[in-house]
């Protein structure tokens, strides 16, 4: 079986065409292929489907091999994969867990249309958001030094967020509208490069007339759109580079 590697700044995944539906969905099978020993390795696996009506429909797991959730980069990731299929020529729509989502992509840079957020909550100082996954929000200062595998592992297996996981994002405020995050993901238990979801959810609370959050990651830079009407945040739009790196075949 065929598959494709691609990575959004740093946020790494096996993509495989699956129309034909040959790909064995087992939870173990995804863990094992996302392995960076004893497979390929990856943050996530990506599968693109046939949809009745929009241009594909996108399957998201984590490198656990277990998927809830919406992937922000992952998301990028396949609307490229999409278009190096010629499944589209510069928009497109298409389905994921969370609902349908528009994109573009334009010289390798692609912007996402991310889900309305309706609430922001709060839990202490921080910040809880649901942008098609959960993220928590924390603030803090010289994020270069920080330990996010430490203070993130902590969070997400905390009494209150253990059960369903968490995504924890640390966030150091650069300027009024430019950040530096970086993100513990749930299903990766670990630091990854960048997290499209989390990058969304920490620029929202920096909504208001500025509509436009530049944010550093590890893995490169992204930039989040949005536009705050009373307490709901619409038109949310994340952009940045998605990249072929190879492709190549399983032996399963
Ligand atoms: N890397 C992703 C987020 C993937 C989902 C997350 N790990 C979860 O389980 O909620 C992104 O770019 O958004």
């Amino acid at each position: 079986m065929e598959f494709y590697k691609y990575q959004a700044t740093g946020n790494d995944f096996i993509i495989i065409d699956n129309r034909d539906q040959q790909f064995l969905k087992d939870e173990k099978i995804i863990e094992n292929l996302c392995d960076r020993r004893f497979g390929i390795g990856a943050d996530g696996l990506i599968l693109l489907e046939e949809h009745d009506t929009l241009d594909f429909k996108m399957v998201y797991y984590n490198s656990d091999g277990k998927g809830e959730s919406m992937c922000g980069n992952g998301g990028r990731c396949i609307v490229a994969f999409a278009h190096f299929l010629d499944l589209f020529e510069d928009h497109t729509k298409f389905e994921a867990i969370d609902g349908d989502h528009q994109a573009e992509i334009i010289n390798g840079i692609v912007k996402l249309k991310m889900i309305d957020v309706n609430e922001i909550f709060t839990d202490e100082d921080d910040f809880v958001i649901n942008t098609g996954s959960p993220h928590y929000i924390k603030f803090t200062e010289d994020l270069e030094h920080f330990n996010v595998f430490n203070e993130g592992s902590k969070i997400r297996n905390s009494e209150k967020y253990h059960e369903q996981g968490i995504n924890v994002n640390f966030v150091q405020i650069l300027a009024a509208d430019s950040l530096y995050v970086r993100t513990y993901e749930r299903g990766v238990e670990n630091e990854t490069y960048s997290c499209g979801t989390g990058v969304t959810a920490a620029a929202l609370p920096f909504i208001n007339e500025n509509k436009k959050i530049m944010v550093k990651t590890i893995g490169g830079n992204l930039t989040v759109y949005a536009e705050k009407v009373e307490k709901s945040f619409v038109n949310i739009w994340l952009e940045g580079p998605a990249k072929q790196v190879f492709k190549g075949k399983i032996s399963i």
